[in-house]
């Protein structure tokens, strides 16, 4: 089918070559003007702006976002919303909260206009070569855009999970599951590392990928980035973070339900910005108040 693709950064781009590989017509648009010149090269009809895209397709028009969530989705929104018509459809694929989603649903829908949220999972490999989708929407709009994500979804790796919200809520645990599946694998090879015996890593990781309990994506992963750098001694441990983990556990406290694992790792991705802490500091400060224990001066 035809469709516009807003959004050719490194998910956006393998996805609108994903898409052309499976036949189907792109008009693409990006703000980086050499992409879209890269994109026209590789077979999608160029826009030089939103405007120009949304004149490419005829009504009903089905538009596909890949940009970062918040402030450019918002943008992207804003500056979409007046050029479309009744029974357009517009896809939100990155990884938006769902309380957004859902307020952006009912703006869309007051217009007339289809919205799907569309978590997308498996990296820039996966939009290229077969990604997966967590989608929520309109079920009867939904069948007839079906092909665009079973054609560039892998095997089996597409679910419409039920009305608009519901795809980025579950993009939201699975990424949450994600942040304490990585911090458990980070922990264990901690241990390994403080360990008093020699264990090659990449090896390590490699035979816990036959056959073991915890052989995975993540395990295959954490082999890959060994094999690279044998100690990771080029990389910091500063662990950075998107939002997933924090709306995660937000939404776990929300309907009071325990996921330590979850809150924790998110702690640890906060802890690994700073190298000292102040709550260190203050503890250390009391042990030597009450009982005069040593501390480490600066
Ligand atoms: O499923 C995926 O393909 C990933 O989860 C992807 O969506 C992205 O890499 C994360 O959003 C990073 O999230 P953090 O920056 O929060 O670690």
């Amino acid at each position: 089918m035809k469709l516009g693709l807003i959004g050719l950064g490194k998910m956006g781009y393998n996805l609108a070559l994903n898409l052309l590989d499976n036949q189907h017509e792109v008009v693409a648009t990006d703000v980086n003007s050499s992409q879209v010149e890269n994109i026209a090269k590789d077979g999608a009809t160029p826009a030089q702006s939103i405007v120009e895209l949304v004149d490419k397709l005829e009504a009903p028009r089905t538009i596909w976002m890949m940009v970062p969530a918040g402030e450019i989705t918002e943008q992207v929104l804003s500056e979409l919303k007046p050029l479309l018509s009744v029974g357009d459809r517009v896809i939100d694929g990155g990884n938006s909260n769902y309380k957004d989603t859902l307020r952006r649903s009912e703006e869309m829908d007051a217009y007339g206009i289809h919205y799907f949220d569309v978590g997308t999972s498996g990296g820039t490999e996966g939009a290229r070569n077969g990604a997966c989708y967590m989608i929520g929407g309109d079920e009867t709009e939904f069948r007839k855009i079906e092909a665009i994500f079973k054609d560039t979804a892998i095997e089996s790796g597409y679910h419409f999970a039920g009305r608009t919200g519901s795809g980025h809520f579950l993009k939201m645990v699975h990424n949450g599951i994600e942040y304490g599946m990585m911090q458990a694998i980070g922990e264990g090879f901690d241990i390994l590392e403080k360990s008093p015996f020699d264990y090659d890593y990449e090896q390590v990781a490699n035979v816990w990928n036959h056959g073991s309990v915890i052989r995975s994506w993540l395990m295959e992963l954490t082999e890959s980035a060994f094999s690279k750098d044998a100690k990771l001694e080029d990389i910091r441990g500063v662990m950075n973070s998107s939002g997933e983990g924090k709306w995660t556990v937000e939404s776990a406290l929300d309907l009071q339900t325990a996921a330590p694992v979850i809150a924790l790792s998110l702690m640890m991705r906060y802890r690994s910005q700073e190298d000292d802490t102040f709550t260190g500091k203050v503890v250390a400060a009391l042990r030597n108040e009450f009982g005069g224990h040593a501390v480490v001066k600066n």
